[in-house]
């Protein structure tokens, strides 16, 4: 295989707005800060990826003016003008800077593209993805009352999608959840607590278990695994985690622990493609069903989602809802639209996806091009 030796990189530093806002357990997100990583290799190809930060650290510890930081005091100066024979080499190249993983993934996922591209395969193709078609969930935010939040599933369920997810929080769960289960007995369903809850809780959320859930999402802390293990031995409903995974390693303790029995892989959180995929395998060899979380990306992360969804183990569907559901217009092209509850994987090479600079002039605040390896700090080689 051909390598990318990456030339310069340009930080493409966008904010977007919501069509509507999405609210979780930690806050209410409207407007974000994204900013596109374009890596541009010494034969003039581009890859792409993005911060898959909001402007708060409420998710997790990062922000987008942190991932930017991140980005370019450490991360790019130890990647560019070095010759990457592989894309899954970058992730031990960045393991000198500790966390950090949103920042990370963006230009690793932007490696990808740009190292497909080269070698004029798609990143499915490269990973050895090989589901022609993903299905995908809608993850609805917590709404103003449960009559409100059953007509946004009724739209929803309408439209075709696979999985609801329903965000729920203290004071918005059980009877959110037993009215939308009563107006639909046979949907895919599931909730997401973003961390809302403590052991405390185990009598309360033992309330969600007769309403048939595929799986309660993150119901404790988000650096916990061990009240988590507890917690699955007490309900009947599978934990999935999001928050508290980072890495195989945790993955592994978690496993060990019994701590869930799906974890949703986020390529963003657990600092890129490469972690994923020994995720994904290691869930499978274990029986353990991984699906693919959304962040609220642009197309770009979108598009990445959809190339690592077309791995066999990801059998639940994802987060990855079509850009019309995020975005009044969205930077890339062709829209990624769903159609039957499906989002068709594109044949094209890299992510299948092109940006589209006029659109992406719509959402620009400013570009910056980094072009050395310069930093105040020592970097190692
Ligand atoms: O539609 C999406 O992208 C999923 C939205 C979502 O659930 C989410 C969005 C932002 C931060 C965290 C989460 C989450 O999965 O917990
Ligand atoms: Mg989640």
């Amino acid at each position: 295989m051909k390598s990318v030796t990456i030339k310069e990189v340009k930080l493409h530093h966008t904010n977007v707005s919501l069509i509507a806002p999405f609210t979780t357990s930690f806050g209410t997100m409207q407007n974000k800060d994204v900013c596109l990583v374009e890596v541009i290799d010494e034969s003039g190809l581009s890859g792409w990826g993005e911060t898959a930060t909001s402007n708060e650290p409420y998710y997790n510890e990062e922000t987008t003016a942190t991932t930017v930081y991140m980005l370019k005091e450490f991360l790019i100066p130890r990647l560019i003008h070095r010759e990457i024979g592989h894309p899954g080499e970058v992730h031990g190249m960045l393991e000198f800077v500790r966390r950090n993983n949103l920042a990370k993934a963006a230009i690793e996922t932007a490696i990808w593209d740009v190292f497909a591209k080269k070698n004029e395969q798609s990143i499915a193709e490269l990973i050895g993805g090989e589901k022609k078609e993903i299905e995908v969930g809608k993850s609805i935010g917590i709404q103003k009352d449960p009559a409100t939040l059953v007509e946004k599933v009724r739209e929803y369920v309408d439209e075709g999608f696979r999985k609801i997810k329903v965000k729920i929080k203290p004071g918005a769960d059980i009877d959110y959840i037993a009215a939308v289960r009563k107006e639909f007995p046979d949907i895919v369903l599931m909730a997401d607590a973003n961390s809302a809850y403590s052991l405390k809780d185990i009598e309360h959320l033992k309330q969600l278990d007769p309403y048939n859930l595929i799986m309660i999402e993150q119901p404790l802390a988000h650096d916990d695994i061990i009240d988590h293990a507890r917690l699955q031995r007490e309900l009947t409903t599978p934990i999935c985690l999001d928050e508290s995974i980072h890495s195989v390693e945790d993955t592994r303790k978690a496993i060990e622990l019994g701590s869930c029995k799906i974890i949703n892989i986020k390529i963003g959180r657990v600092g890129g493609l490469s972690e994923s995929i020994r995720i994904h395998d290691l869930c499978k060899a274990n029986d353990i069903a991984v699906w693919c979380g959304g962040m609220l990306e642009t197309g770009v992360g979108r598009a990445h989602n959809i190339q690592m969804t077309t791995l066999s183990n990801f059998t639940i569907p994802g987060d990855t809802a079509p850009s019309s559901h995020y975005w009044e217009e969205d930077i890339v092209t062709p829209e990624i639209i769903m159609e039957n509850g499906i989002i068709h994987v594109p044949t094209g090479f890299g992510i299948g996806y092109e940006i589209d600079e006029e659109k992406l002039r719509k959402v620009l605040v400013h570009r910056e091009t980094i072009r050395t390896g310069e930093s105040a700090h020592p970097i190692p080689s």
